[in-house]
């Protein structure tokens, strides 16, 4: 676990110690937009047209953050479009790695040992933290972003035109509802079981752990009553927080000590995660050795003993009962 200074590779745990225990996620810095005609986007340059097979996707199958920007390429059908390589589980002392022999694809494109590497292939004096997802571009050599809420929001449209998928996950009549939703999902659900198990000190880790289980049980009364997040269509709201409860029982609950409930226990939550598992497609982006395998033995100042649990038993196949609502 570290991060580059001035492109140097340095080891370092997150520094909570100027924030009273607490765990602060840095921003993304590298914000480019692919477009369908190569204009700017939100932010960042212009230059990256949409085209087949011109991205490349770098991913951890263990990250939340990636599993959004994989589950986007299903969703869209850019399969063919949008090649992959997939980081080993461990991040170690170098950060995330292409071990063929330790359950990564390699680096398809530069045979790289190092996701860093990759960073500074794009800028050799890049400082700031080394993070999935990325996606780069074939063409120009370098990185587009690294923020995956842009990466998803670009899926979701630039490339319709190439594949004639013309689904849309953030419609513009219900983008302040997704908009509002993600404003409760991400600082206290997708960032929050990190807050809770990264922090260092008992207040930090209580005040995050409460927001928590107050924004979950708010999930469960807005199920009461909607069958997605955002009413009777499934959105971009519903995915980002996806990718947290398929997550939340085998690895938060433990290891982040998000513990007061589980998602099994939420009679609700439970059937609605297990209707986005099944969505076609879904069950192949995600890979439960390589997420509890990169928590449990990655965060050694957590899990110093690096022991994966073996458990939990859960079948997300079986079947749900969310047909019923309208
Ligand atoms: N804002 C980024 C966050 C991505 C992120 O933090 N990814 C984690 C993996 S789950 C990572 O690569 N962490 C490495 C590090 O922080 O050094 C996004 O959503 O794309």
């Amino acid at each position: 676990m570290g991060l580059l200074v001035d492109g140097q590779w340095q080891d370092k745990w997150y520094d909570t110690d100027s924030s009273n225990g607490k765990f602060k996620r840095e921003d993304a810095q590298l914000r480019n937009w692919v477009t369908s005609d190569g204009n700017a986007g939100a932010t960042g340059e212009g230059g990256f047209k949409a085209q087949s097979n011109r991205y490349h996707l770098y991913v951890s199958l263990a990250c939340p953050w990636a599993h959004r920007a994989l589950i986007f390429r299903v969703l869209k059908q850019l399969e063919d479009i949008i090649s992959v390589s997939v980081v080993s589980p461990d991040m170690l002392n170098n950060g995330w790695s292409f071990d063929k022999n330790n359950h990564s694809t390699g680096d398809d494109l530069f045979d790289s040992e190092y996701l860093h590497q990759i960073y500074t292939k794009n800028n050799s004096s890049y400082t700031g933290r080394v993070t999935v997802p990325v996606l780069w571009d074939k063409q120009q050599n370098k990185i587009v972003s690294n923020e995956s809420a842009d990466i998803i929001r670009m899926f979701n449209s630039a490339f319709n035109e190439i594949t004639g998928n013309f689904d849309d996950y953030y419609p513009k009549e219900l983008r302040n509802s997704i908009d509002e939703i993600n404003a409760l999902v991400y600082p206290n659900i997708n960032n929050g079981v990190y807050k809770t198990g990264f922090a260092t000190t008992q207040a930090a880790y209580e005040e995050s752990f409460d927001a928590l289980f107050i924004a979950l049980d708010k999930v469960e009364e807005i199920l009461s009553t909607n069958r997605y997040l955002t009413g009777r269509k499934l959105t971009e709201a519903d995915w980002r927080l996806f990718t947290t409860l398929i997550r939340f029982d085998s690895v938060y609950v433990g290891h982040f000590k998000c513990n007061l409930r589980t998602i099994e226990s939420y009679p609700l939550i439970r059937e609605y995660l297990r209707e986005l598992y099944q969505f076609e497609g879904i069950d192949k982006t995600t890979d439960f050795y390589h997420i509890k395998r990169h928590y449990y033995f990655s965060h050694a100042m957590i899990n110093p003993t690096q022991v994966v649990p073996k458990g939990p038993q859960i079948n997300y196949k079986r079947a749900h009962n969310r047909e019923g609502f309208k």
